[in-house]
């Protein structure tokens, strides 16, 4: 069996790839950080360092790598014969991985068995976005092609922070993983993932995920920034940022009671199992990794106005959230491209444009107006 993952880096190596080399798949890395190419080339293996309570080393081998832009015929054909495609490569690459699948399909035998397609990004069906921009670019095509292949959306959740320089190819992750996959794509012949779980309904649980751990994360690091703390361990044990970190949480839990019918009681254990996660203090997290890429997760379905909206629209708090967002707009990083430009949108557009740009709501929305109040107060 060979799966293909586009993506080698944390979550690529640390989660996806180690999960796929334990169901038994060779694995193709395809990445386009030519030194990260080169260096899992040259490798025989790497090991997985899972730091924390229970954690283990493992080791990852039976794996190559190829340079999807300077090879990209190499990845076409790897795609022709795989059984899998994965990617980790950040919701906006998509566009970009697109192509190759598209070509690895138009090789592909028609009797072959359809390549398995599930794009693990944290995002809500990031797989259904993959396969839109791959109609897309196919065209008449692409019911001829579209029969070559099956599209889950999954849901993946580990930690995997930024790597310590001379780690190599290593990767530190925390033991804790979740990766739940739609099970209806596949008509009984499913992926042969050991500790994911198969689920009729992903949409449930991808909320619950992105709107609790990556939520409460996101505020963590936006909270714990602002209080001039680093690392996210050292953020959490901030009273104050643990209160704004569980009183935002508290908001997300109520609307994923009141709109997928989750017990109160298990979402309580749910999220304290994830403030757990957070402070684990092995896990070398820094509030700029989890605070990156703030436009992205400011914008109108992710995380913060996401469930803020819809829970403003069934008359729930959202102090928290916004509170959070209010703190987003705070962040800074010298590493951050994004960061950088919602700075410097802060500073050239004016409340409402920025508003409506940035997070997607409208004049009249029921909480463009308290976004806005944020916006302009942070600009005076
Ligand atoms: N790190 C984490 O704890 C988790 C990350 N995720 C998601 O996984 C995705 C990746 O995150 P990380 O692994 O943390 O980021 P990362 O930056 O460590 O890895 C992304 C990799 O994608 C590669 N890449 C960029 N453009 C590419 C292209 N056109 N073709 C092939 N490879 C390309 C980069 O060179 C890099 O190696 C994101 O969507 C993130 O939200 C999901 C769960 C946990
Ligand atoms: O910030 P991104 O790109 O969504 O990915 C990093 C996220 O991944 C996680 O480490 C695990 O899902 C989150 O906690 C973190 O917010």
């Amino acid at each position: 069996m060979k799966a293909v993952h586009f993506g080698a880096g944390n979550i690529g190596r640390g989660f996806v790839g180690t999960l796929l080399h334990e169901g038994g798949y060779d694995l193709v890395f395809s990445d386009v950080a030519a030194p990260l190419v080169d260096a899992l080339s040259a490798a025989e293996s790497y090991t997985v360092h899972e730091v924390g309570e229970g954690g283990q080393d493992r080791v990852v081998s039976n794996f190559s790598a190829v340079n999807s832009a300077e090879d990209p015929a190499a990845v076409a054909e790897e795609i022709s014969s795989a059984d899998v495609v994965t990617t980790a490569v950040g919701p906006t690459i998509l566009k970009f991985i697109a192509p190759h699948i598209v070509a690895g399909l138009r090789l592909r035998p028609d009797q072959s068995a359809p390549l398995q397609v599930m794009a693990c990004e944290n995002a809500l069906g990031a797989t259904d976005t993959l396969r839109g921009h791959m109609q897309e670019l196919a065209g008449d095509q692409w019911p001829v092609l579209a029969a070559r292949a099956v599209f889950a959306n999954t849901a993946v959740d580990r930690i995997v922070p930024g790597q310590p320089e001379g780690a190599g190819v290593d990767v530190t992750v925390e033991p804790f993983y979740e990766w739940a996959i739609e099970s209806g794509p596949f008509a009984g012949e499913r992926p042969n993932i050991p500790g994911a779980h198969f689920v009729e309904d992903l949409g449930p649980f991808i909320e619950r995920k992105l709107f609790t751990v990556n939520t409460g994360h996101a505020t963590a690091a936006y909270l714990g920034a602002a209080a001039g703390r680093q690392k996210i361990a050292e953020a959490l044990a901030d009273d104050e940022v643990f209160a704004g970190v569980s009183a935002t949480l508290e908001e997300t839990s109520a609307l994923l009671v009141a709109k997928h019918g989750f017990e109160v009681e298990d979402m309580a254990a749910y999220r304290r199992t994830i403030l757990e996660r957070f402070r684990n203090p092995e896990l070398p997290d820094t509030v700029q990794r989890v605070g990156r890429q703030p436009l992205r997760k400011l914008s109108r379905h992710e995380r913060l106005i996401g469930p803020a909206v819809e829970a403003a629209e069934r008359g729930l708090s959202v102090d928290g959230l916004l509170s959070t967002v209010e703190a987003a707009l705070a962040f800074s990083s010298d590493e951050d491209e994004q960061t950088q430009q919602m700075q410097k949108m802060l500073r050239e557009l004016d409340a409402a444009a920025f508003t409506t740009e940035v997070t997607g709501l409208q004049p009249g929305d029921p909480l463009f107006d308290r976004v806005q109040q944020i916006v302009a107060a942070r600009q005076s």
